[in-house]
């Protein structure tokens, strides 16, 4: 293969669709800022909400995981992402259990039917600070690894139809119920159910994405949920997720859709 080829992966992890490059080593950051730009435009290229990078050089030791959102901007903690690693090095290596290193946050990943399941801990900490504070009556600030607002919405009024977008451009965007730029979420709870519908709009996507995995774990701790929980995103996908003390349990599903030789010319493909 020459040089400026690489090996791209597309996979999605509940219809959150990635790009995924996989090496060995540290990537070059601003490089892989302008490769996300390039690689997740849905005109021009690949198309996907971010683009994901995977150091394979430890394995079968921890997998060094950094993501970037389609403007360039880094993630904090994709979990969608994460299983979708999780299922990309399951069908490089055959290994169905990999840890997976976030900048902050240290996840455990096995491979289950259809997906994958995570197991991470999420604590206050200097680089990782975990909030959470009401911004309105049923309207939460949450800030894991990236920031959340949740909006508790009526489970009798329509959810689908609801302006998402509009209200992300109100609530979320820097100048209403959050102070900066944040992920926004719907969530509306059936019957006071354990069941959950959920609708997101992810900050730097500027879109609704079909999926946030962070975004069920930030409506879990808004909603001040106990025990485990289904949350059906709007691809009509489930993820299942359980907190026990300081122990999250993440499970959803994960997709390889195809792979592909591409030219990228942010990595020094010519144009
Ligand atoms: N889709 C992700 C989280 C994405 C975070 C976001 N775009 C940001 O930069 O804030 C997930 O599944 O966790």
């Amino acid at each position: 293969m020459q040089d400026d080829i690489r090996r791209v992966y597309k996979a999605h992890g509940a219809g959150n669709d990635f790009a995924i490059l996989v090496g060995s080593g540290e990537c070059i950051a601003d490089e892989m800022a302008a490769a996300a730009r390039e690689l997740c435009d849905r005109h021009r290229s690949i198309g996907a909400d971010g683009l994901v990078w995977v150091d394979i050089a430890a394995l079968p030791g921890p997998a060094q995981v950094r993501v970037w959102n389609p403007d360039g901007s880094v993630v904090g903690m994709c979990l969608n992402a994460a299983r979708c690693v999780m299922v990309l090095l399951h069908r490089l290596f055959d290994i169905t259990q990999v840890q997976i290193r976030f900048a902050n946050v240290v996840i455990e990943a096995w491979v289950v039917p259809g997906g994958a399941r995570l197991q991470f801990a999420l604590q206050a900490s200097a680089g990782n600070d975990l909030e959470v504070s009401a911004i309105g009556p049923r309207a939460w600030f949450v800030n894991l690894a990236d920031p959340h607002v949740v909006i508790d919405w009526d489970a009798n009024a329509a959810m689908h139809e609801a302006p998402l977008a509009d209200i992300a451009a109100a609530h979320a965007s820097g100048g209403g119920l959050s102070d900066r730029p944040s992920n926004c979420h719907l969530v509306a709870r059936d019957g006071g159910s354990e069941y959950h519908r959920i609708r997101s709009f992810e900050r730097r996507v500027e879109a609704e994405t079909l999926a946030c995995g962070s975004g069920c774990v930030a409506s879990y701790l808004a909603l001040s949920l106990e025990g485990e929980h289904v949350f059906q995103t709007t691809s009509g996908d489930r993820i299942r997720l359980a907190k026990t003390r300081s122990h999250w349990s993440l499970e959803g599903p994960a997709l390889m859709v195809f792979d592909t030789d591409v030219r990228i010319v942010a990595l020094g493909g010519a144009a």
